[in-house]
């Protein structure tokens, strides 16, 4: 067949500069045989056709299924695997049914004899759940744990992100050169990545590190929640890239529409990367404030006082360091303003500050007894934006996301919080 073998550089340079220029196989072999349509008689005379030997082949842009891998295999991880296996499953024109799901793999003790051990991967493939992160939730038996992460994604189209932050850098380095050209990805995580390029979104990070389109999801969804089918909204956030190459042959907002949308899980699909990252990033921050005034026992008022403060905060670093992002995003979102009720309300960062201020345990104590592996990402995004902000001598600016970082890192007493994020009125001077 032609297409199996074959590849021409003006077909290539019709996939790259113009997204409406897509051939099927049919219009291909029409198009070399003869064409009266005067835009294939000019490109003809343009770019003459010439064999080349390995080039994007007709076969890869011709329409199928697209491939689907959740790198990732936490409470967050797990569940929007499931979500995704779900999906996949009732939409077999658009996506590979199976999808794989890379596992950190570890040893889980045997319920019946804890001397002996099962690898979690395996577990998840026999007995479909994931008993560590998250236990008691039937996943879909078309969900593939796989523990190689280069094999989980040879095939990938569509490389969906969901570790914890800290782990992303090693992970990508891990993946480079071993993913397909014109694989998306789309990043669950939430957090920061601080380096020789300043403050970088982690979908931006993906981007750069891979050469690969990254957009993101994010929104007010306690994972527990979501995998029991309870009701939630999410925001998924996806640009088309410049490489796109046209609607049913490439990913965009209606693909990813319906990759993660369910009954249960209602998904909104916008262009605003950058806002709903940096909401998402830094309600881990204000979660913990949160947490520590209400470890301490000061009730509702102080908590939502931490809350106006910390969207203030969060509206300004956006702003300030990403212009590109859209003040509604943080009202008309989920991943804006009521991520930051979830998660104040009942994430595991509030939880963890709350354990701290009740016992005095530290951030990374407290965390280890209360989490069982799992991770309170705002104990590292707090260090990641001191850091920055710390570059940038603007600590003062953000003096709740500044106290966050001292409370965690330097021992300053919670209860001094209120004194820490006080905006004097100009009138009031030290001496009064
Ligand atoms: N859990 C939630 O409710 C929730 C909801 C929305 C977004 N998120 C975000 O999603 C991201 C992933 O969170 P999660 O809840 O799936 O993770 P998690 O907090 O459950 O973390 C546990 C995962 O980390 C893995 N891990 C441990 N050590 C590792 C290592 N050295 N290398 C690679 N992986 C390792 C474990 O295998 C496990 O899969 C985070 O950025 C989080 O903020 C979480
Ligand atoms: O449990 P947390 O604090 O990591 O928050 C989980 C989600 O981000 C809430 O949307």
């Amino acid at each position: 067949m032609l297409a199996k073998t074959t590849s021409y550089s003006l077909l290539n340079k019709c996939i790259y500069h113009s997204s409406r220029l897509l051939l099927t196989q049919q219009q291909h072999y029409k198009y070399n045989k003869m064409s009266t349509n005067p835009a294939v008689i000019a490109a003809k005379k343009n770019f003459p056709l010439k064999k080349v030997e390995s080039a994007v082949s007709v076969v890869s842009i011709h329409r199928h299924p697209f491939k689907v891998t959740v790198i990732g295999s936490g409470n967050w991880g797990t569940t929007i695997a499931k979500v995704v296996a779900e999906n996949t499953v009732q939409h077999p024109h658009l996506f590979k049914e199976q999808v794989e799901m890379w596992v950190f793999d570890e040893k889980i003790p045997k319920e019946d004899n804890p001397e002996e051990f099962e690898m979690l991967t395996n577990i998840i493939n026999t007995r479909h759940q994931n008993v560590k992160y998250l236990p008691d939730i039937d996943l879909p038996h078309n969900l593939h744990a796989n523990p190689s992460l280069l094999d989980s994604v040879k095939d990938a189209d569509i490389l969906v992100f969901n570790i914890p932050h800290q782990f992303l850098s090693r992970i990508v380095e891990n993946l480079k050169g071993h993913v397909k050209p014109h694989v998306r990805a789309i990043s669950c995580l939430k957090g920061f990545e601080v380096g020789r390029k300043g403050v970088q979104l982690l979908s931006s990070y993906i981007t750069d590190e891979l050469g690969i389109q990254c957009g993101a999801l994010s929104g007010a969804n306690l994972a527990p929640e979501v995998a029991k089918e309870h009701w939630s909204e999410t925001t998924v956030a996806y640009q088309l890239p410049k490489d796109f190459r046209g609607e049913g042959y490439d990913v965009d907002h209606r693909i990813l529409k319906v990759l993660f949308h369910r009954p249960y899980f209602h998904v909104n699909v916008i262009d605003d990367v950058a806002g709903i990252s940096i909401a998402g990033a830094l309600k881990n921050v204000v979660a913990l404030a949160c947490g520590f005034v209400e470890g301490l026992g000061w009730g509702n008022n102080a908590a939502a006082a931490i809350q106006r403060v910390g969207l203030g905060e969060i509206i300004k670093f956006g702003r300030t360091f990403f212009p590109e992002c859209k003040v509604e995003t943080y009202y008309q979102e989920s991943a804006g303003v009521a991520d930051l009720i979830t998660t104040c309300s009942g994430g595991r960062n509030v939880k963890v500050a709350k354990h701290m201020a009740k016992t005095g345990k530290d951030a990374f104590t407290a965390e280890k007894e209360l989490l069982n592996g799992q991770s309170a990402q705002g104990v590292i995004t707090c260090k990641e934006v001191h850091e920055w902000l710390d570059t940038c001598e603007m600590t003062s600016e953000f003096p709740l996301f500044e106290a966050v970082y001292q409370i965690v890192y330097n021992n300053v007493p919670m209860k001094n919080l209120p004194d820490m994020i006080e905006e004097l009125d100009s009138f009031v001077t030290e001496d009064d």
